[in-house]
């Protein structure tokens, strides 16, 4: 049920087995370790996420009160993120097939009810050319997909735990977010929800 759809779009049920999602929730709980997850809030409105965030990489996603941007420390304690490991730079290398290593995983932990992210588009990047890889575990998460304006239709994938998405071409620029989970959907956290990954090229290779 692979689909390579003209707009660069993957989508990717069961690209990761058990033994590989249970290894990435490990390789996630040490990024945890050294740099623990927030809870970002929005610039000029002050709300925050409903999920919490981390990121592993030479430069980590993050939100404040005055903007959206990348940044090579922790907000909270000024230390550089952990490095990406290995399993996930082997992940960006095989999907995104692209010349240049990502710099940033941005780690989502959507934790249960009410957890959600609202449209929007990953465009806080200088290299727009570079896919974005996305991979999901635990909780099935209701994902909506749009187009390159706000207004365009959208489809809705429930996305398992081990799905791998790749956004390239004219895709990496959709309209995109995540309704709500599947809450207990499955046991592969133990302590429920869903995580999601995203890997990103930020600066230009
Ligand atoms: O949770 C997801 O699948 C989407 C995450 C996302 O869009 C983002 O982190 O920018
Ligand atoms: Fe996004």
């Amino acid at each position: 049920m692979n689909r390579v759809t003209d707009d660069g779009f993957r989508f990717l049920p069961g690209h990761l087995d058990r033994a590989a999602q249970e290894a990435l929730v490990a390789v996630v709980a040490r990024i945890a370790e050294e740099a623990p997850f927030t809870r970002f809030v929005m610039p000029r409105t002050g709300r925050p996420f409903s999920i919490d965030m981390t990121n592993a990489g030479s430069l980590g996603w993050i939100a404040d009160r005055q903007s959206y941007r990348y940044s090579p420390v922790q907000p909270a304690n000024g230390r550089p993120w952990p490095a990406i490991p290995e399993p996930l730079l082997r992940l960006w290398r095989d999907l995104s097939g692209y010349a240049h290593d990502a710099e940033c995983c941005l780690i989502n932990h959507y934790r249960g009810e009410g957890a959600r992210l609202s449209l929007h588009r990953d465009e806080d990047e200088e290299d727009f050319d570079a896919p974005i890889v996305n991979i999901s575990l635990g909780d099935t998460g209701i994902f909506r997909l749009g187009g390159p304006a706000r207004r365009d239709p959208t489809r809705s994938f429930a996305v398992e735990s081990g799905t791998a998405m790749v956004f390239a071409g004219p895709s990496r620029m959709f309209y995109h977010g995540v309704d709500r989970l599947r809450v207990g959907s499955s046991r592969l956290l133990p302590e429920g929800g869903r995580l999601n990954l995203t890997l990103r090229r930020v600066t230009r290779g």
